[in-house]
């Protein structure tokens, strides 16, 4: 009896059941983060664009571009502009007749050598080459070797975009990719590497020789002012039905993102998450009270993002910083204004950190090694830091605040635990 009528319903022409068209997004593809918006919705890089293609510009005459480090905070559009320029890049040379191909490699997924060069191996095989690049199971010596192939094969030019290159566990496919010509491991193809990181002292950890080839040109991409982030969205609202997004949105959601740090991204996924608070409560527009909710959920986002694939002892080290941020101000307490809570200086959050380390079983770094890494958190904008004078007795020494909401660093923190 149950399944008749149930049949029945579901053969009628108006089963409500699902919603058949979206009341909210016409085109959500728009506010995703891996959409790559053209030229003309990328705002306010239009010097950085120009200098990352004067870099690469030999490659459309079939010479050797530039090899290029972008740095920058998160969200300042480095990934955006390093792929929008190589693939214009890939379509001009082709008009001069030379082959040039680009591969992106997300360093924080494929972390290890071997994992990188399958990525880029298996981007720019075509099945023309007749080269075989499985998932795993061969060294990655054969990898290298194939890849020399497909590129000596196929290409006159290779442009590598290395994503997060910070995150590689080691130089190791920097020093292969940087000497394939001069080893004449690859002969008829210049290759040329983007490296893109948001460490500002990136450089510092590399091999010299790899750095001296990797690091021709570096470009540092500062974060967006207010009235970007509001052209960078608007140049997305048609991802809305028409007349679905209330004017206040926009500037609002431009506003709180510039004010914390200046990052497209969160501001893009704030006008997203809008969006879906209104969809899961059935409202008909997006009103401006859902962009606090949206940049909450923001934040959280933000926040696991910018650890993903970080070291044990970075984590360690903000960890430390949690706890003692946490003891401070219990539970509940916590404020969103950064100055309400004290700083905590190295040797303290030192002491925890050590604890942390003992807790888990693992070696302590020096106290110079974490310092840096403070300071790493600190260009990200999850700490602060502040120099202050202890008098003659005592020196000056640095205090650390934690920016983030510390309940939310340690949820976070938690399931990433290793
Ligand atoms: N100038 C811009 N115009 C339009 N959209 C932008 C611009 N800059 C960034 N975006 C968008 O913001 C998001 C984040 O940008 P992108 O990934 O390039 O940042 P990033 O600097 O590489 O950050 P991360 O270091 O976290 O990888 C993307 O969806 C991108 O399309």
């Amino acid at each position: 009896m149950f399944h008749r009528k149930h049949g029945v319903q579901g053969m009628s022409d108006s089963d409500d059941l699902f919603i058949r068209e979206d009341p909210i997004f016409v085109n959500k593809e728009l506010l995703e983060i891996s959409h790559l918006p053209d030229e003309g919705r990328i705002v306010g890089r239009d010097e950085e664009i120009g200098q990352l293609a004067n870099a690469v510009n030999p490659a459309i005459f079939g010479q050797s571009p530039s090899n290029v480090l972008i740095y920058g905070k998160t969200g300042t559009g480095k990934s955006l502009c390093a792929k929008y320029v190589s693939r214009r890049l890939v379509g001009t040379a082709e008009e001069e007749g030379v082959d040039a191909v680009f591969a992106y490699v997300d360093c924080a997924q494929d972390t290890t050598e071997t994992q990188a060069v399958q990525t880029i191996a298996s981007s720019v095989n075509t099945e023309e080459t007749e080269i075989y690049i499985p998932d795993k199971g061969i060294s990655t010596a054969t990898y290298y070797k194939r890849l020399w192939r497909i590129l000596d094969q196929k290409y006159d030019v290779t442009l590598i975009i290395l994503d997060e290159i910070d995150k590689l566990e080691d130089d190791a496919i920097l020093m292969q990719l940087s000497r394939a010509g001069e080893a004449g491991k690859v002969t008829d193809c210049k290759i040329g590497v983007m490296g893109i990181s948001n460490k500002i002292k990136y450089k510092d950890r590399m091999d010299e020789r790899v750095k001296s080839s990797l690091c021709e040109r570096e470009f540092v991409f500062p974060p967006y002012n207010a009235g970007q982030l509001n052209e960078i969205m608007a140049a997305r609202n048609d991802a809305f039905r028409n007349g679905v997004l209330e004017d206040a949105v926009i500037p609002r959601a431009a506003a709180l993102a510039a004010r914390e740090h200046g990052d497209a991204r969160k501001a893009i996924d704030i006008l997203r998450y809008a969006g879906e608070i209104a969809q899961a409560k059935g409202a008909e527009t997006v009103r401006e009270e859902f962009v606090v909710q949206a940049r909450e959920r923001a934040e959280v986002d933000r926040f696991r993002e910018l650890i993903r694939g970080s070291t044990p002892h970075s984590r360690y080290v903000l960890q430390a910083l949690t706890v003692l941020s946490l003891e401070h101000n219990p539970e509940g307490a916590y404020s969103d204004a950064a100055d309400e809570t004290d700083g905590f200086r190295t040797t303290r959050v030192y002491d925890v950190y050590e604890q942390i380390c003992r807790q888990e079983g693992a070696d302590t770094l020096s106290l110079r090694r974490v310092r840096d890494l403070l300071k790493e958190h600190a260009f990200l904008d999850i700490l602060e830091q502040s120099r202050h004078s202890g008098g003659s007795a005592e020196g000056s020494y640095t205090e650390h605040t934690l920016l983030e909401d510390p309940e939310v660093v340690r949820d976070v923190l938690a399931e990433t635990v290793s």
